[in-house]
């Protein structure tokens, strides 16, 4: 039973220095320090439970959003939460279309990152008091209460309620035994963290040889980073390819670097070393390029993969309806929590575009696999070209990190969205007054 008012929403600015390594660097994002947004929601219940919720960012700005997450907290402070959840749609619009903060979207940009945030730790919160890891309350959930979660304003020229529920009561064959797949063998996982762009080439190699060879994970499918400059990505693809050998996977990420034609070019360039899809070839926004991008690569065998900033579900929308890509990224952060995601697995449900999601970043892992172990088990019903995710980093400070088995994400079995992080954690590297960023700006103030 859901219980509770809500009595208190407070959010923290925390930052992880990962630019000192180049972790997490590519071709537009040379430095980024992992950071969130923290926000906390308590109730007066006499439970103790609390709800913790993420947004992603990369350091600076961070301050924005949780500017933007103190905004909205008005229309969560006080609220019963059986009222949120007994009618969420509802709630998620009354936050995406507060009359005067929309103007600052709407439905996109840090007001929408301040949005998942603050969702995200319902969403944790009501799974908490279910007793259920997120997966499961949405699995054990019947289709009508899911659809109830989703605002389909915008999208029911391609998928309305009705759509979505019968989507839904399909993915009802199989469900025990797509479970217990689940449960023994987990969700296909790739892994990033050997080619950053800032790292050099022994770096490269270390680390591809440590998750080839070294690793009991047995990872067989790479993602590397492209786009700063053609020579450079030719000699990095071909050290890895050289490595991990023709049955592995390799994907290939340029993070909107660039033109639509320069994307093309560039791409013919390196097909030669395989890769599976080219990941944000272009700007987010340009659908029709992506569209153009997509049915030149087709006669290389290179699909087009995006999402990671897409802004919305309308974005998703239009992506599908253009043939713009072949591999959809949700991503946790981004869009409006468990809510608008649901609506992007749906639309691509109906499309038969496989979901591969995003989780660069810290805590991406820990929500996204959630989302993504239930759309196999009430969704899409398919592994068939799908795999989501994993970056090594930062894991430590989550309470219940994620696990990896044989280059798979176990299904977590806590209560919860996976999105609370140590409290120590949070003290150390809340910015910029926690331990090590007192250090750290210490340092860089005698430096100058
Ligand atoms: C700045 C970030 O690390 C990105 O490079 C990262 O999210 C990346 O696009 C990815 O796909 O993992
Ligand atoms: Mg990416």
């Amino acid at each position: 039973m859901v219980r509770g008012r809500v009595s208190r929403l407070s959010v923290r600015d925390v930052r992880f220095p990962t630019s000192l390594g180049g972790h997490g660097s590519d071709a537009m994002h040379t430095d980024p320090d992992y950071s969130a947004a923290y926000v906390i929601i308590e109730t007066d219940a006499e439970d103790g439970l609390k709800g913790y919720g993420i947004t992603f960012t990369l350091g600076k700005g961070t301050e924005v959003v949780v500017c933007a997450v103190n905004a909205l907290a008005h229309h969560v402070l006080n609220k019963d939460l059986k009222d949120i959840v007994g009618d969420f749609r509802g709630f998620y619009r009354q936050l995406t279309s507060d009359g005067q903060l929309r103007w600052i979207g709407p439905e996109k940009g840090v007001v929408h990152l301040a949005t998942a945030a603050v969702l995200n730790a319902v969403w944790d919160l009501w799974a908490k008091q279910e007793g259920k890891p997120l997966w499961k309350l949405l699995v054990d959930m019947d289709p009508r209460t899911l659809v109830s979660c989703i605002d389909f304003r915008y999208i029911t020229d391609v998928l309305t309620e009705e759509d979505a529920y019968e989507i839904l009561q399909k993915g009802q064959v199989g469900k025990k035994e797509r479970e217990g797949h689940m449960l023994a063998h987990g969700y296909p996982a790739y892994t990033t963290s050997c080619a950053w762009l800032g790292y050099s080439d022994d770096t490269l190699k270390q680390m591809v040889l440590l998750k080839v060879a070294l690793s009991d994970i047995n990872w067989h499918r790479f993602k590397v980073k492209v786009g700063a400059d053609v020579q450079d990505d030719m000699r990095r693809c071909r050290l890895i390819r050289d490595m991990i050998g023709p049955e592995n996977t390799l994907m290939m990420d340029a993070n909107q670097r660039w033109d639509v034609p320069e994307a093309v070019e560039w791409m013919s360039k390196l097909a030669e070393f395989k890769p599976l899809w080219i990941e944000e070839p272009t700007s987010p926004d340009d659908i029709l390029g992506h569209a153009a991008i997509s049915k030149a690569l087709v006669p290389l065998g290179i699909g087009v993969a995006t999402g990671e900033q897409c802004h919305n579900r309308v974005i998703f929308k239009q992506l599908l309806q253009a043939n713009a890509l072949q591999f959809l990224q949700i991503d946790s952060c981004r869009l409006g929590s468990v809510n608008e995601n649901l609506s992007v697995l749906l639309m691509a449900k109906k499309f038969e575009i496989p979901v591969c999601p995003h989780a660069g970043g810290v805590g991406l892992c820990e929500l996204v696999q959630h989302l993504i172990i239930f759309d196999y088990i009430s969704v899409s019903a398919s592994l068939e070209n799908r795999m989501c995710e994993y970056v090594d980093h930062l894991h430590e400070h989550f309470k219940y990190p994620v696990k990896i088995r044989q280059a798979s994400y176990m299904p977590p079995m806590d209560a919860g969205y996976s999105t609370e992080m140590k409290e120590e954690s949070v003290k150390k590297h809340q910015y910029p007054d926690g331990e090590v960023w007192k250090k750290l700006l210490a340092t860089q103030e005698n430096q100058v």
